[in-house]
């Protein structure tokens, strides 16, 4: 696991725009997998400045999101579909037919899971997967007790999260308790993985992700198995690990080590 640990969330959102700037460059037919939240909101700001200066361009780019609230409709305002739309798709040169995001409001969510998996080995798999983490270590949809090789499937919300997302609700307006969201084990299948955390509230989840045990009581700590995931986290949300200077260090070493290389 590869850990860059940054000074604030503005640093955070801009190393981790130039990772996906680098990524279309390198390959513009890219297959995307790309997140919610409040964390990636500035990342996304970032790749439309990109896509705008032309240095990018998502004509040819596939993207597939990580998880939708199950019983929201694409244009309901709290929908990720919405969310994707108004924060990053509505502003670039993306093809919105090869956009995908779980479709909650399926008549049949479990087959509807299995289309999504299909959709995604056709796509010829993730080539860079966007994440950010919950409080209590989930990622995705994905909340603790979640089977470590899980595929997409429908999940229970827990109540944290519940609470944690009310923010976005209106107090009138319906919020699902149940979600459809990439497993476990289709995350770790991407090529590649980015997780960005800043903030204190993120501090156990990230120490628990990086020093922890491997376990279903953390989803994120699954990434300790990935062999190119990289950890993008501000000083806030590294403030628990008890290593943190020693992570500095690799990384001020890998920087010096890639700089060489020809
Ligand atoms: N399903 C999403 C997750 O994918 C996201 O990582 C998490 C953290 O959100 P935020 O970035 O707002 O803290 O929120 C939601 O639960």
């Amino acid at each position: 696991m590869q850990i860059v640990i940054l000074k604030d969330s503005a640093e955070v959102a801009a190393y981790g725009a130039d990772i996906f700037i680098k990524q279309l460059q390198k390959k513009a037919n890219s297959v995307l997998g790309l997140a919610t939240g409040s964390t990636p909101v500035s990342l996304y700001r970032g790749l439309i400045e990109a896509c705008d200066a032309k240095l990018v361009s998502f004509r040819d780019v596939t993207s597939f999101n990580l998880d939708e609230y199950l019983g929201l409709e694409g244009t309901h305002p709290q929908s990720y579909r919405y969310f994707m739309n108004q924060q990053l798709f509505n502003h670039i040169d993306i093809n919105k037919a090869q956009t995908h995001v779980p479709p909650g409001d399926a008549d049949n969510p479990l087959e509807a899971c299995v289309g999504y998996e299909e959709k995604i080995e056709a796509a010829g798999g993730i080539d860079i997967q966007l994440l950010g983490i919950g409080r209590n270590g989930h990622i995705g949809f994905n909340e603790p007790s979640s089977g470590l090789m899980s595929r997409t499937r429908v999940k229970t919300l827990t109540k944290a999260t519940i609470e944690d997302n009310a923010r976005f609700f209106r107090d009138d307006e319906y919020q699902p308790h149940l979600s459809m969201t990439m497993g476990i084990g289709t995350i770790l299948d991407a090529k590649r993985v980015v997780l960005l955390a800043t903030g204190e509230n993120k501090a156990d989840a990230i120490l628990a992700t990086v020093e922890g045990p491997l376990m279903a009581a953390c989803p994120a700590s699954a990434l300790q198995l990935h062999t190119d995931a990289v950890l993008v986290i501000d000083e806030a949300a590294a403030s628990k690990l008890s290593d943190r200077d020693f992570y500095i260090h690799i990384e001020n070493e890998n920087q010096k080590l890639m700089a060489k290389l020809p």
